[in-house]
């Protein structure tokens, strides 16, 4: 197999060699990482990474190969794939060599994953570009300088839907704005015999009114939750005139709605083993794809947080009962990680509208 070279880039001029897979090319984002040890391929595919280069920091990934059932939405997201190394055997195949090759993904391997993490942790996130096929430190350093950053590009529209659709059900009616859904938010309310009516990031409240919903329901996203003024609008119309959940983003431009802030996490918090405090003290396990948080100083009265990030102390999700609105910031879908929270949240939601 010929070798072939990557690099990566650092906008503060910072850069580390290494070996390509998928094709050669170029890509630019923030890079951020993952610390699960399982959900490759969940994570890869997951809308919210768009426009940033993922890197695990599980030594080893690609080793139950690509299975496409767990894919989150039908292709990869990610820039761009960072890990130490990749299984060439898998017990299932293809690999993700094969499947990076086949569809002209960018993938780099060979470095010091968990030096690149600290750097991260020390000096939080940062913006890099990946360049597979070449060990043009230079060029690289210059390609992350020019990239935007997280707060300055607009991907929800890249990742929503296009049209509305309807996934039929026969229990109650739910409004989903699709700020880059994951498949398994859609599976979680479809498995309670949810009737959704899906929608794309700009629908009007109008739009949403005319499919008679029980509830509206927010979708995760990715980008920064302030580059989403249509969503923000259409809960503002909404809010408390129909129960409104949300998961992620969806929690973030709740917050921004009710005239509450969001800020950028300096380095956030992704994996499947972040745990949480539930208001009665119960701590949960749940998965995380968040570089942004809500202020809880900023939330208006009426507000309150039902979760804390145990680590961090940052806000993980908030309700407004009066305006009958329960948010997270977690992941109650998993998929990956574990599933500890997702009766509490998507049975809950049921049992609230019946
Ligand atoms: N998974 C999500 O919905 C992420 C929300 C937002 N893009 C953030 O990084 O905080």
């Amino acid at each position: 197999m010929d070798i072939m070279k990557a690099v990566l880039g650092f906008e503060d001029g910072d850069f580390v060699v290494g070996e390509g897979f998928g094709v050669k090319g170029e890509c630019a984002g923030e890079l951020v990482f993952n610390t699960q040890m399982t959900g490759y391929m969940e994570s890869l595919t997951d809308p919210s990474y768009f426009g940033q280069i993922l890197m695990f920091t599980f030594p080893q990934i690609g080793n139950y190969g690509v299975d496409t059932r767990n894919f989150q939405n039908p292709r990869v997201c990610a820039l761009g794939c960072i890990a130490k190394e990749i299984c060439e055997k898998p017990e299932h195949g293809p690999t993700l060599r094969t499947f990076f090759e086949e569809h002209s993904l960018l993938g780099m391997t060979g470095v010091d994953t968990r030096a690149l993490t600290i750097k991260a942790r020390v000096h939080g996130t940062m913006r890099a570009a990946l360049v597979v096929g070449s060990d043009d430190s230079a060029y690289a350093v210059s390609l992350a300088q020019k990239s935007p950053t997280i707060c300055d590009i607009i991907p929800i529209p890249e990742v929503s839907c296009k049209e509305p659709y309807h996934i039929p059900g026969s229990g109650k009616r739910i409004a989903v704005i699709d700020l880059g859904i994951k498949k398994n938010m859609l599976t979680s309310l479809s498995k309670r015999n949810g009737d959704l009516y899906v929608f794309p990031y700009n629908a009007t409240a109008d739009q949403v009114r005319a499919c008679k919903p029980d509830a509206l329901f927010v979708s995760n996203g990715p980008g920064d939750p302030k580059q989403a003024p249509d969503a923000i609008r259409c809960i503002q119309n909404l809010l408390g005139e129909l129960p409104i959940f949300g998961i992620c983003m969806g929690n973030q431009v709740s917050a921004l709605a009710l005239g509450g802030d969001t800020y950028k996490l300096k380095f956030g918090h992704r994996g499947a083993n972040q745990p949480v405090r539930f208001t009665d003290g119960r701590i949960f396990i749940t998965t995380q794809n968040h570089g942004f948080a809500v202020d809880a100083e900023s939330l208006p009265e009426g507000c309150r947080v039902t979760y804390t990030n145990v680590n961090d102390g940052t806000v993980e999700g908030f309700e407004n009962r009066d305006m009958r609105l329960t948010t997270v910031q977690f992941h109650p879908e998993a998929h990956g990680g574990p599933r500890d929270t997702e009766a509490h949240f998507f049975d809950d939601l049921f049992r609230r509208l019946a």
